[in-house]
């Protein structure tokens, strides 16, 4: 499917995407309590989550996710389409459980690391037919402690800390670095919340069983991160636009930063009454660190486009694993909008301005789809292969349009 964008002027009032990091992690819980999602998301990554669960015997009546007396691999085999966050969360929590599995998934999830969970899990009573998909895993880990290096992915260490509440209990060391920390972050308030006990002192995790894990009824939380290609879109059209749905941002840096990272960016943006709201300001470059949320390399490097000095962004190496080489994929579509950007030691540079008529056929990757989706509403543009948004937002093109966007999808 083709997207094509013409100038438009963008703003108005948008209810933010359900957050696909805390969906994901709300399906998971169905395996420790019940749990009813009002608004289930029917992305693709979603899909991914709730066939993990059932696999492992959570049972799905309507908006109900019922857990199994005791989780069990009832499935000889699982395939994945595409959501990391799903397949390294499963690894560690199977693993927890016992018991035997292949595992699959479509490319690009297919080439994308699983090394620091097969090795951190090996040496505990678990075995793997491969470093990398399709992997046969079987057995169950036989201690309470757990060691993982946390350079790859903070994935593998929120799927432990499921693993060892499902366990009774446990001990995660992490050795540094503490990688995508803000998502690990999540995953302990989110456990802690429904009554688990999970203590997350500098690179070691402490976790224990709650007596009771309580039940889950609720909407998911809105996405900041998914949410900024309408803010971008807007900003750079000259509207005003009203999120919707925004839990108040933690305290942390974590994707909800990127409200401030855009009033660095010379914004009008502020978080009030559970809504984002922006407006275009005089825009100016800044330098971040996104290590701790690395979703926002994209959302920064899709404003800095429009921004006429130099952006600098740090801690992007991990960027080459994600559904592309985000590295790469990133610097092509500020280009293709008219921008100038390169890798140099660690850093992205950006240096932006008016930006152009773009084209780009998204590379398998949702995040630079929207990207471009947002750049082209500037000066036009076309988006190939659309329809890799659905991953974790299939409301986007839909959404963008009803915010004034001139788009048309084709094929
Ligand atoms: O735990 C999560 O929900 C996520 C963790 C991050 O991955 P890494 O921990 O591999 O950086 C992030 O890129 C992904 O979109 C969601
Ligand atoms: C990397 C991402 O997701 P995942 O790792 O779950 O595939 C993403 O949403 O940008």
């Amino acid at each position: 499917m083709r997207a094509i964008i013409k100038r438009s002027k963008v703003g108005g009032k948008v209810r933010a995407p359900p957050s696909k990091s805390q969906a994901i992690r709300l399906i998971f819980y169905s395996l420790l309590s019940k749990v009813e999602i009002e608004d289930m998301p029917d992305s693709e990554d979603i899909k991914d989550a709730i066939d993990a669960v059932t696999a492992l015997g959570v049972k799905m009546e309507g908006r109900e996710l019922i857990p199994p007396p005791s989780p069990y691999v009832k499935e000889n085999y699982v395939k994945f389409r595409g959501s990391a966050t799903t397949l390294r969360f499963f690894i560690p929590i199977v693993a927890s459980i016992g018991g035997e599995i292949v595992i699959d998934a479509d490319y690009p999830l297919r080439d994308r690391p699983i090394r620091r969970i097969v090795e951190a899990l090996s040496t505990k009573g678990v075995s793997f037919s491969s470093h990398s998909l399709p992997v046969k895993l079987s057995g169950k880990i036989k201690d309470d402690i757990v060691e993982i290096p946390g350079d790859e992915s903070s994935q593998y260490v929120s799927g432990l800390i499921y693993g060892m509440i499902m366990k009774g209990g446990g001990k995660i060391i992490i050795k540094p670095p503490v990688s995508s920390s803000s998502y690990i972050k999540m995953t302990a308030s989110l456990l802690k919340n429904f009554g688990g006990k999970v203590d997350f002192q500098g690179n070691v995790i402490s976790v224990e069983r709650g007596k009771d894990m309580i039940p889950f009824k609720g909407k998911v939380p809105g996405d900041y991160a998914l949410s900024s290609f309408y803010a971008i879109s807007s900003i750079i059209t000259g509207g005003r636009l009203k999120i919707t749905g925004l839990d108040v941002p933690e305290d942390y840096f974590g994707d909800h930063s990127i409200v401030e990272i855009f009033r660095n960016m010379g914004v009008t943006s502020q978080w009030e009454d559970n809504s984002w709201n922006v407006e275009q300001g005089e825009l100016r470059g800044i330098k971040v660190n996104v290590d701790d949320a690395p979703d926002l390399a994209v959302s920064i490097s899709a404003l800095a486009t429009a921004v006429p000095s130099l952006t600098i962004i740090e801690g992007v190496e991990r960027l080459k694993i994600k559904e592309s080489d985000r590295i790469s994929t990133i610097i092509t579509t500020v280009k293709a909008f008219g921008g100038d950007a390169h890798y140099d030691k660690g850093k992205i540079e950006i240096v932006g301005g008016k930006i152009k008529e773009g084209f780009i056929s998204c590379p398998s990757d949702h995040r630079i789809a929207m990207m471009a989706g947002a750049l082209a509403t500037y000066d036009g543009g076309v988006v190939d292969n659309a329809c890799c948004v659905n991953k974790s937002n299939p409301r986007f093109w839909k959404d963008l349009a009803s915010l004034g966007a001139k788009v048309s999808l084709v094929g």
